[in-house]
């Protein structure tokens, strides 16, 4: 897979590229990330990429020209990080995923001109509901939350048990030591009973989910099993 992303700011990927599991995976050739500098677009004598927005008003609007110019250099669904975008998630990031190649563009300032948006732009997408200084980072995070999914970033088990994967957050997690400071960790993690743990930790699972993100819940088709552990949830809960 390969995630192109156009912004005016590349040094801030420099450690995005280089560090942890995607640095890794570069490494290893599971997939590239290209970075794509706008501003070796702008052919004026100023490199002028941003410019006053017509009608007036505070702020700069990124200018067309240095847009389409880069554009023509890549492929793929093209995706525009903007809070008026859909909302990122799991779900989008499974899909994302599939594409051989897309591109994201990293807006800054006031935004990017309209026309960019009408006639190259296939998906506006949103991280959340606040303003940032610029696209880059709604970037470097959807692009580490698709990179996560291409095979061989990470192991398939470890993605498998994320929160989201299966529509439940994810379960409480310990490692060693088994006590400290008087804080035991569960018995059963340290039982070598594998049935047992793999339960106890949908149990987890599902006491999360019900207890903070009950909309996950809502029209999720729930198993034989996790309709049962659902129930003791709830009697323990005495609701
Ligand atoms: N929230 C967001 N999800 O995606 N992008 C977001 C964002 O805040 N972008 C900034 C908006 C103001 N101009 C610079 C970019």
């Amino acid at each position: 897979m390969k995630i192109n992303i156009l912004t005016l700011f590349p040094e801030m990927f420099s450690g995005f590229k280089s560090e942890s599991i995607i640095g890794k995976a570069l490494e290893k050739n599971l997939l590239e990330i290209n970075i794509v500098n706008i501003r070796e677009f702008c052919y004026d004598k100023h490199k002028q990429a941003d410019d006053m927005p017509f009608g007036g008003g505070a702020g700069m609007v990124m200018k067309p020209e240095p847009l389409f110019r880069a554009l023509e250099t890549v492929k793929g669904k093209v995706i525009y990080t903007t809070p008026q975008g859909v909302r990122f998630n799991q779900k989008l990031a499974i899909e994302l995923a599939q594409e051989e190649e897309i591109t994201i563009i990293a807006g800054h300032y006031e935004g990017i001109d309209e026309r960019v948006v009408e006639s190259k732009v296939d998906l506006e997408v949103s991280i959340g509901d606040f303003v940032l200084t610029g696209g880059e980072l709604p970037a470097m995070m959807m692009a580490d939350c698709i990179a996560r999914l291409v095979p061989g970033v990470i192991k398939k088990e470890s993605y498998e048990n994320d929160s989201f994967f299966n529509g439940l957050l994810d379960y409480p997690h310990y490692t060693r030591p088994a006590e400290y400071e008087g804080m035991k960790v569960p018995e059963v993690l340290l039982s070598g009973h594998h049935k047992n743990i793999e339960t106890w930790r949908l149990k987890e699972s599902l006491k999360r989910t019900y207890l903070r993100r009950r909309d996950l819940l809502v029209g999720r088709e729930l198993s034989k099993e996790e309709k049962k552990l659902l129930a003791e949830i709830k009697r323990e809960l005495g609701k």
